[in-house]
């Protein structure tokens, strides 16, 4: 039983060619019983009043009772349940419906979104900066493809000029001559209605005596000149004017589908976005939801005219019932194909903030893939940043740049392969390269050297997963996690009138004694890292510990992956990154996993981008939603020269460390052997300790390394040697109390130990 009025309002389409829409006429008994008539009786009148019957799609005439309803008396009798089918006597019907109520103009204005006064073009800078651009390119090169062909143009022109002179000529004679009437005046002739004929004749005869005057001075005005010319110009000046007066006439009496100059742009139009496309195209999208809507006569409502929008058209649309936006986005290459348009040139996108059935279809000119991005700010020569305030990261597909924050952020990217991440990876590092404060780690696992341009400002630099470029990685990784509690230190003991965030600011970075200047790190193909057997879960807890903690204090991690599972992008890790890059995936898992969580059922779909999408994904994490955005490509070549840029400004504040300075890892002395220093921090005769015990003695043992440890670093760093926590007796030494607590004996360790060597 439906409670809902049956009446869908019409789209901007106009209204519907088959009359209003006729809810309650389908013949179907099970589904139009007199009880549904009581039930609806109460919809909004203002379609169906006054209707008496109508014909239904398949042409039976059937009766239809006016929707104006209010009370069960105000039904007409025929309209009632019938005695058999009513409840029981005495039961009051009650209507579920509530009455109709029109919208004031208040609440219907009131929330209306105003459109913009002026042209956008007027008040954005950008928009009119880059129409004047395109005005002055186009008249440039419009001017030199002409002038190029001048040669050409001229002696082409005086060539046609005698053909063109002959046809003007003629077209003057017949003007003259009223050739037009020739016909009629032969069809008068021909009958022999001399009446008529004469009659004609003297109107041509006027006609051509009004004519005639006028060419005749037209005639004489032109000897005059020609005398003239002839007696007072020299000759060359004379044949010079004859030969100018030639071309043009050649030129413009070209024909018109032979011009002597040719176009020097060719414009593709494409064709006006219009209501019924989009409703074709939906309606073959093969939706059963969408489809059993329509066949019931309900239709698709566009509650915004369709606009152009930057180089392209955009279309609101709400979906009917129970459709969503993402059944759509599942299905765009179908969609690309029922509008005509290429893939990359359409883009559904869901309103999940409107309600899910929400969408937003906008259609591009170009392919987004191909069409000419504007060029990147950031590589002009002497650019510089600051990391604290957004930078341009891509274009949308209107063009327009897009914003991204690498401070206080951690980010994911994620993709199957070749779609991009790398490339989006290094124009990442290349943001941060150019903070010329900004200390750097770039670390290519996939081991191409695609991020070998940042060397020459990265502080740490690693390419390649073999077994000495990884434990250099971890050593380095360790370092920075260092490096992170010294900094909670740091802001800790900071006084709140200079720090009342307790996390890193602009001024606080500016402060060379207090070491907080930003760090970025961008690792390539981080799973390498997660998934190796013997570092990987040390990489994983220090890069958890990094994404949770290091935002505050002005570290930036940045991880890609082309697996984005729980295993190559631990949940702990991908829980808690703020920012989002997702390139083309292939399941909702991904997706979700690069996205966050529920992204796909809001619509928010990197499943739908085309394997020709490259370096286009959807960002998330800057700004409410998610949107649509193609990042910078910057081939090696250019990466090394804007990185060669960055360079000079750190030498200029003389920030070159580490790996640029050509200084190396001392992995020797920062190497550790956590199995070997738990043995020996067991004094002699002991042969249990609590693992609590045994953390505070190898901090004593090595603070650089194992300082801030816990019981679980500890079971960690031994997983591999296959040696597990287990409850061990022993003596509090200060309460001298004896417990069962977790701990190590030194048979297991010892063990263990003779075991790998
Ligand atoms: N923003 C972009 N615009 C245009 N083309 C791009 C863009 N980003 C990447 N590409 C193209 O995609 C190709 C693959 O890019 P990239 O190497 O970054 O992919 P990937 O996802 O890292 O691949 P893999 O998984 O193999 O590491 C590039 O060589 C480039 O031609």
């Amino acid at each position: 039983m439906s409670t809902t009025a049956d009446h869908t309002p019409e789209s901007v389409n106009g209204p519907d060619p088959e009359g209003p829409h006729v809810v309650n006429s389908t013949p179907d008994p099970s589904t139009n019983t007199p009880a549904d008539a009581t039930v609806n009786a109460t919809g909004d009148g203002a379609v169906n009043t006054a209707t008496d019957t109508a014909v239904t799609r398949a042409g039976n005439v059937v009766p239809i009772r006016p929707d104006t309803a209010r009370t069960p008396e105000e039904i007409p009798e025929q309209d009632r349940p019938a005695a058999d089918d009513a409840a029981e006597p005495g039961t009051v019907v009650r209507l579920v419906d509530p009455p109709a109520t029109k919208a004031t103009w208040w609440e219907s204005a009131g929330n209306a979104t105003a459109r913009p006064l002026v042209a956008r073009w007027l008040t954005s800078a950008e928009e009119f900066k880059s129409r004047a651009r395109f005005l002055v390119r186009y008249a440039a090169h419009t001017f030199a493809f002409h002038a190029l062909r001048v040669p050409v143009y001229v002696p082409t022109a005086f060539l046609r000029s005698f053909g063109a002179t002959g046809r003007l000529v003629a077209r003057l004679r017949a003007w003259v001559f009223d050739a037009e009437s020739h016909p009629v005046r032969m069809n008068a002739r021909d009958r022999s209605d001399a009446e008529l004929y004469m009659k004609l004749r003297e109107i041509r005869n006027e006609t051509v005596r009004r004519r005639m005057g006028p060419v005749m001075v037209g005639v004489v005005v032109l000897l005059a000149i020609v005398y003239l010319c002839i007696t007072f110009v020299t000759p060359f000046w004379n044949w010079t004017g004859l030969v100018v007066a030639m071309t043009l006439v050649g030129w413009w009496g070209a024909p018109a589908d032979k011009p002597v100059a040719g176009r020097a742009v060719d414009s593709v139009k494409t064709p006006k976005l219009t209501s019924s496309m989009i409703e074709d195209a939906l309606c073959s999208l093969g939706i059963g939801g969408l489809n059993q809507a329509y066949a019931k006569g309900k239709r698709i409502e566009f509650p915004n005219p369709i606009a152009r929008d930057g180089d392209g058209w955009r279309a609101d649309v709400d979906l009917p019932l129970g459709v969503t936006a993402g059944d759509i986005i599942a299905k765009r290459d179908e969609l690309s194909s029922a509008l005509r348009r290429q893939i990359g040139c359409v883009w559904p996108e869901g309103d999940a903030k409107v309600h899910e059935g929400r969408l937003v279809l906008w259609v591009g000119d170009v392919d987004m893939s191909k069409a000419k991005q504007k060029p990147w700010p950031l590589a002009k020569p002497g650019a510089t940043v600051d990391l604290f305030k957004a930078q341009p990261f891509g274009t949308d597909q209107r063009g327009r740049w897009v914003p991204i924050t690498l401070m206080f952020a951690s980010m994911v990217i994620g993709a199957v392969p070749r779609m991009g991440k790398t490339v989006t990876l290094r124009e990442l590092l290349l943001i941060a390269a150019l903070d010329p404060r900004a200390v750097l780690y770039a670390y290519d696992l996939k081991g191409t050297g695609d991020l070998s341009p940042l060397s020459q400002c990265a502080h740490g630099y690693g390419v390649g997963d073999d077994p000495e470029d990884i434990e250099r990685m971890v050593v380095e990784m360790r370092e920075l996690r260092e490096e992170m509690r010294r900094r909670t230190k740091v802001i800790r003991n900071l006084p709140e009138s200079v720090c009342p965030d307790n996390k890193v600011t602009p001024e606080l970075a500016a402060r060379k004694d207090l070491r907080l200047a930003p760090i970025v790190v961008g690792v390539d193909e981080c799973q390498v890292w997660f998934e190796h057997p013997e570092h990987g879960e040390e990489l994983e807890e220090i890069c958890t510990d990094l994404v949770k903690r290091g935002p505050a204090l002005g570290i930036t991690l940045i991880l890609a992956t082309q697996r984005p599972d729980a295993k190559s992008l631990p949940t702990g890790i991908s829980a808690n990154a703020i920012l989002r890059f997702c390139l083309k995936v292939m399941g909702q898992q991904a997706n979700d996993m690069v996205l966050g969580t529920s992204q796909y059922k809001s619509g928010v779909r990197a499943t739908m981008f085309a394997r020709s999408d490259r370096g286009i994904g959807y960002l998330a994490g800057e700004g409410d939603d998610a949107q649509i955005v193609r990042s910078v490509y910057k081939d090696a070549t250019d990466a090394k020269k804007i990185a060669a840029g960055a360079r000079a400004r750190r030498e200029a504040l003389g920030n070159i460390t580490g790996y640029a300075a050509g200084e190396a890892v001392d992995v020797e002395t920062a190497r550790l052997d956590p199995l070997a220093d738990t043995i020996a921090v067991f004094q002699r005769g002991e042969d249990k300790l609590w693992s609590d015990a045994i953390v505070t003695r190898l901090a004593e043992l090595r603070p650089g390394q194992y300082r801030g440890w816990t019981a679980q670093n500890l079971a960690t760093a031994l997983k591999p040697y296959g040696v597990k926590p287990k409850q061990v007796w022993s003596t509090d030494p200060d309460t001298g109390k004896g417990a069962n607590r977790n701990g190590y004996t030194r048979d297991a360790l010892t063990t263990a130990k003779n075991n790998r060597a």
